[in-house]
């Protein structure tokens, strides 16, 4: 009967309750161990409890009559500890191997952990050659020369570490947007529009019999999105307050570290804004609220950056949290470059747009941490940007949010609204048809309104300290590689 109720519960386990109830059935039933995660194991709540635990080895040590591993399922950074007889032992146990084993969970006399599992018995599901396995045991390595494994990274500490950040720092941005109130809209992918201004595209040509050479998406121009913004645009005429996140694509020939060719975007549009401060409180909440959730939620795996790839990164990421972000307009940035000792490669004069090495001047003199910079000359803003008229020198509503380490972070503005000053703008460039459904937008109850865009990979630098984008992505494409 005990067999039954634990057959049952383990259907509807859920809750860490009924799963604790299960363990003990099973326990007292001897019968078939709970399988349990690592991080479960490690965190001391199932002790004395029959499991069977299913990894790869981390680390292999046998000593006098015993013989202990390490063994990592990926769901933390930490390993569970392994003891078992050396009559277990077996020379295909080795770094990298993936094993099941099954025993029991006890204290550990060992003050590093708090637990660990003795083991009855260890199966060997798949084994590894350490002589051909590209990582060493104990070592720690580059992110360079990981970088060369793009099918093996996510076995590394360092890897399995930013692969969990990234996943908790997602959910943080949903629940940021769910919490105050956003819709979440799936932008398409497979776009006609260009979002003018915003990066060179790469055009979708089918392949095939059927299709000839450089043929159109079936007969009708279509684009891999640069961003979602236009369609978010649409839908806040209609939900107020939207967002979308997801892959975005540039086909920039660029090999910088700051740069691919595909990255996930963070967008959003908010209806009835007043000011570029609606966008810049909007940022700024993002902004902390993503990153207190990472730091309490992967304080292992942050403390892995801070400490030891990226040593004085957590004194930066505190001094962003502290302080509240100040905000200078485009024309005073101008004046504080124009003013440094600096020796800059590009011009600093009013109307040039901002490098990198502006950015990150500016970003150091504002104290080293978040700076917003608005109110950018008009002519460097695309159609939708709003025209500031009541300004001295001719700007737009635009900002950026520029960070430590990194620069530009976020890029936003008040759209056009007005449908008179829009369709003048669109004439002028030449794209009056082609924007005929925006421009909609402003005949049928249009509304002050404005957005921006945040570059996840980008923010996963920012907090990290890490400065290789590559690192901060699962599948980095870009520039002349699609490995993988
Ligand atoms: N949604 C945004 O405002 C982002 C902007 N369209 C960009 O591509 O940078």
């Amino acid at each position: 009967m005990l067999q039954a109720a634990a057959k049952t519960l383990s259907v509807a386990t859920t809750t860490s309750v009924s799963r604790r109830i299960l363990l003990s059935i099973r326990h007292y039933c001897k019968k078939t161990p709970a399988k349990l995660r690592v991080s479960e194991a490690v965190s001391g709540a199932e002790l004395g409890a029959n499991v069977k635990v299913q990894g790869w080895v981390r680390s292999v040590r046998a000593q006098k009559s015993h013989l202990f591993l390490h063994v990592n399922d990926g769901s933390s950074l930490q390993s569970l500890q392994v003891v078992a007889s050396s009559e277990l032992n077996d020379p295909l146990l080795t770094f990298g191997s993936a094993v099941e084993v099954t025993g029991t969970l006890k204290k550990s006399p060992n003050q590093k952990q708090l637990v660990e599992l003795e083991a009855e018995q260890i199966h060997i599901v798949g084994k590894c050659n350490p002589l051909e396995f590209p990582f060493k045991i104990k070592e720690r390595h580059s992110l360079e020369y990981i970088r060369q494994f793009p099918h093996l990274r996510c076995r590394t500490n360092a890897i399995s570490s930013l692969l969990r950040i990234r996943s908790e720092a997602t959910t943080a941005v949903h629940s940021y947007f769910k919490e105050n109130g956003f819709l979440q809209i799936h932008t398409p992918v497979i776009t006609s529009n260009d979002c003018e201004g915003a990066g060179e595209l790469f055009k979708i040509v089918p392949s095939g019999p059927d299709y000839e050479e450089e043929e159109h998406f079936f007969s009708v121009p279509a684009f891999l999105t640069v961003s979602g913004q236009l369609h978010l645009e649409l839908m806040s005429g209609a939900f107020s307050k939207v967002y979308t996140f997801g892959p975005t694509f540039r086909a920039e020939n660029s090999q910088s570290r700051r740069h691919l060719a595909e990255f996930y975007m963070v967008e959003a549009e908010v209806s009835f804004a007043q000011s570029l401060e609606d966008l810049t409180k909007v940022m700024e909440g993002m902004f902390r609220s993503a990153t207190e959730h990472v730091l309490a939620h992967c304080a292992e795996d942050v403390d892995l950056f801070h400490k030891h790839v990226t040593p004085g990164h957590r004194e930066i990421v505190e001094a962003m949290l502290k302080n509240g972000f100040p905000t200078i307009t485009y024309s005073e940035a101008i004046n504080i470059l124009n003013r440094s000792s600096e020796n800059f490669a590009f011009p600093t004069d009013w109307g040039c747009d901002l490098q990198t090495e502006h950015e990150k001047y500016l970003v150091k003199h504002c104290g080293n941490i978040p700076v917003f910079v608005t109110d950018y000359p008009y002519d460097l803003k695309p159609f939708y940007a709003r025209d500031n008229q009541d300004h001295p020198e001719h700007t737009a509503a635009a900002v950026d949010l520029l960070v430590p380490g990194v620069g530009e972070l976020c890029g936003g503005s008040l759209r056009e609204e007005r449908l008179d000053l829009l369709r003048a703008r669109l004439q002028q460039a030449g794209l009056e048809d082609t924007y005929s459904w925006y421009l909609d937008l402003r005949r049928f109850g249009s509304v002050p309104h404005g957005g921006f865009g945040m570059g996840f990979e980008r923010y996963l630098l920012c907090i990290l300290g890490v400065d290789n984008i590559k690192d901060v992505i699962p599948f980095p494409r870009f520039s002349h590689s699609c490995v993988l």
